[in-house]
């Protein structure tokens, strides 16, 4: 078991049962649950240790490995006991990422460096959040909003614990990093974890369909990205889309971050209804129909993203949208009837939550 421990970083009753679950480390559709059951509760060590060894990193950048573990493992400890915003999460956004960089449209495209950014960033890309939304912080003259005046409350946090973990000198992990490695990456970092706020998703997409319709590729289709703008722009939409990954993934994987995340919302519609405030859409226990939170969240948001997606690394993305339809079609043939009681003999539904439903939660 020793050796298992080095290998895996962490320790577990279980060690081959967890190397077998991460040996699906570069699979769409690795079960993170069973990684955060696996592993003693500790799925972002187990996940992220188990990249930077797949990408070989700790040797390009002369990163120490107990130095890795104790930076993951304090970051880990971190991530708040939330239903959905937790270390859990975390990890999933980071093993997403991962295989989303091993698109073949991609390949040779991005440095070490950013490849390395992109991972961490998504490792660190919810740290310490709170399981509430920004418009929450800000509707509570919360010290976080005051803290960064009402802009990216959460993703500005996020960045600054990620940092603040960094300056002990056992726990910096680019310590071998030359200063201007330093700057880039971490210019890098800030950027794309800026680019997990949902109220930049409209600008995000829209910037990332214009890329699409002048995409230039070399000769074997590989994606010709010239300028900092443009990397960091695909780098941007990479992160977004593994945040918004969880109705692309299997269905019962997608089930459970579904349960996850209404309990999250839920709660924070009993503390706003507590607090006497408006409670936000689609957040109110009593009222709630998931089946009709999920259609409108993929009709609205996750599938017009995944969409341009899959056109931008054609035809990489292939299945992970097709996954998303049928999950889609899934929730659409199920959606339960009003409250039991038909209407005179004809099922009737509120409408979808219209654009305006989603434009008023402030994306
Ligand atoms: C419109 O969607 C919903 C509304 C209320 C309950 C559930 C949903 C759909 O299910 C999910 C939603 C999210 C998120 N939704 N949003 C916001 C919330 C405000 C409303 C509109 C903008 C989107 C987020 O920031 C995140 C990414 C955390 C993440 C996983 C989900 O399912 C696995
Ligand atoms: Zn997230």
């Amino acid at each position: 078991n020793l050796l298992k421990v080095s290998e895996l970083g962490i320790e577990t009753q279980y060690p081959q049962e967890l190397v077998d679950v991460l040996s699906r480390i570069n699979d769409w559709g690795l079960d993170t649950f069973k990684v955060e059951e696996l592993s003693d509760q500790r799925p972002l060590t187990a996940i992220t240790y188990r990249i930077f060894q797949e990408r070989d990193l700790c040797r390009i950048y002369s990163i120490d490995q107990s130095t890795l573990l104790k930076y993951l493992l304090m970051l880990e400890d971190h991530y708040q006991q939330v239903p959905y915003h937790n270390k859990a999460h975390g990890a999933d956004v980071c093993q997403s990422m991962h295989v989303l960089l091993n698109a073949s449209a991609l390949d040779g495209v991005f440095t070490d460096l950013e490849v390395m950014s992109a991972i961490f960033a998504s490792a660190v890309h919810d740290v310490d959040h709170p399981g509430v939304t920004n418009q929450f912080l800000i509707n509570t003259n919360s010290d976080l909003a005051i803290m960064y005046n009402d802009e990216s409350v959460l993703e500005n946090h996020h960045l600054a614990v990620a940092f603040k973990l960094l300056q002990s000198q056992e726990r910096n992990i680019f310590a071998n990093l030359t200063t201007k490695q330093m700057k880039t990456l971490r210019k890098m970092v800030i950027d794309m974890v800026l680019a997990t706020d949902m109220s930049k998703h409209m600008q995000l997409l829209a910037d990332l369909k214009t890329m699409v319709e002048s995409k230039k590729v070399t000769g074997n289709n590989i994606i010709m990205l010239e300028t900092y703008d443009d990397r960091i722009q695909v780098l941007q939409n990479m992160i977004h889309c593994a945040d918004l990954s969880n109705p692309t993934k299997p269905l019962d994987i997608y089930m459970r971050w579904i349960d996850r995340i209404m309990e999250e919302f839920w709660r924070q519609g009993d503390k706003e209804r507590d607090l006497r405030l408006e409670i936000s859409p689609m957040c109110d226990r009593r009222v709630a129909s998931v089946e009709k939170s999920q259609i409108g969240f993929i009709e609205f948001i996750v599938h017009p993203l995944w969409e341009t997606w899959a056109d931008l690394v054609y035809p990489d993305a292939n299945n992970i949208l097709e996954t998303l339809e049928q999950n889609r079609d899934w929730y659409q043939s199920h959606i339960e009837p009003e409250n039991g009681a038909f209407s005179s003999g004809s099922i009737t539904h509120d409408p979808l939550p219209n654009t305006d439903t989603i434009q008023a939660a402030n994306i």
